[in-house]
């Protein structure tokens, strides 16, 4: 199904049939009016735990509730009409164990009407992605580059720097596949090893910083449209929102400034009766 013609949701089982095929387009998205507007070009939208930095203004993720990802991912849910919709499940939520995960996962499955959540996936979670499947909840996996885990990697590196970190890589996208995920973000992985993951698993790989190796890529979207200063080399901007903003706002300041806004039409002139 292609974008724009699409008569029904993306379903979890559409994501996996383009494995090797046409790629997978996908962006975050965390509010309403921008879901509908990404709605008729991605295959999927992933209401990401990057919220917190993005929207909230947070210096990681860290600090992302389940209760704001419920709230944005029930946003997001009102805007996507057809692309289906992923919910990060946030630090703290789910690493405890399968129990713990398949409460957060069911409460975010129930509240908000979305497809399937994503976890960042050591080896360790492989239980976990195993125990919500068989349950009926889709999981996506996300190797590499794991922003949930900086506290203990000191940084947001790219991975792929040893043999060490390329066979850790390659044993957590192993043992998300055996487990029942049904895709996988790849994230910040060096361009070798992000081919050698995507074609090691028979479930799509979607990418960010990880090459065009994967099966699929996907952006945090108020980076691509230029909102912020900031580029780290993955990030590639498709627009210059934050230009575009300041001139609008400027062009409002100086309105208001000399009383050309409110203009003659927006005004007003009610009859009394
Ligand atoms: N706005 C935003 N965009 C993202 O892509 C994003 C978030 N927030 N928050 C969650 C994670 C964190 N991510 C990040 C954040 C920083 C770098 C970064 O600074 N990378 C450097 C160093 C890379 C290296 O030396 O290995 C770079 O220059 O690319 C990478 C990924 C990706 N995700
Ligand atoms: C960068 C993507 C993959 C993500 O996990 C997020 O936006 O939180
Ligand atoms: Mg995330």
């Amino acid at each position: 199904m292609s974008a724009q013609t699409r008569s029904r949701r993306v379903t979890c089982a559409d994501i996996m049939k383009r494995k090797g095929g046409e790629p997978i387009v996908s962006l975050t998205a965390y509010d309403a009016p921008m879901a509908s507007i990404l709605d008729p070009h991605c295959d999927f939208l992933l209401v990401g735990d990057s919220v917190g930095m993005v929207v909230h203004g947070l210096p990681t993720t860290v600090g992302v509730t389940l209760d704001m990802m419920i709230m944005h991912g029930q946003a997001v849910m009102r805007g996507a009409k057809t692309a289906l919709v992923v919910v990060d499940l946030p630090f703290g939520s789910y690493e405890a164990g399968p129990q713990q995960a398949f409460e957060s996962a069911s409460r975010v499955m129930m509240e908000t009407g979305c497809g399937a959540v994503k976890i960042e996936a050591g080896v360790y979670t492989a239980d976990i992605v195993r125990f919500l499947t068989d349950r009926g909840i889709p999981v996506m996996a996300h190797v590499g580059l794991r922003p949930q885990a900086v506290n203990v990697t000191g940084g947001f590196k790219a991975k792929g720097r040893s043999n060490d970190e390329t066979d850790t890589v390659l044993a957590e996208a192993e043992a998300a596949e055996k487990a029942g995920a049904f895709a996988m973000v790849v994230e910040g992985v060096d361009e070798a090893l992000a081919g050698q993951v995507t074609n090691t698993v028979s479930i799509p790989t979607i990418g960010i910083g990880a090459s065009a190796t994967c099966d699929g890529q996907i952006l945090v979207t108020p980076d691509m449209l230029g909102l912020f200063d900031w580029t780290p080399k993955f990030v590639r901007r498709f627009g210059n929102a934050r230009e575009r903003i300041d001139e609008a706002i400027e062009a409002y300041a100086a309105a208001v400034r000399n009383r050309t806004f409110p203009g003659e039409a927006e005004v007003y002139r009610v009859k009394k009766d």
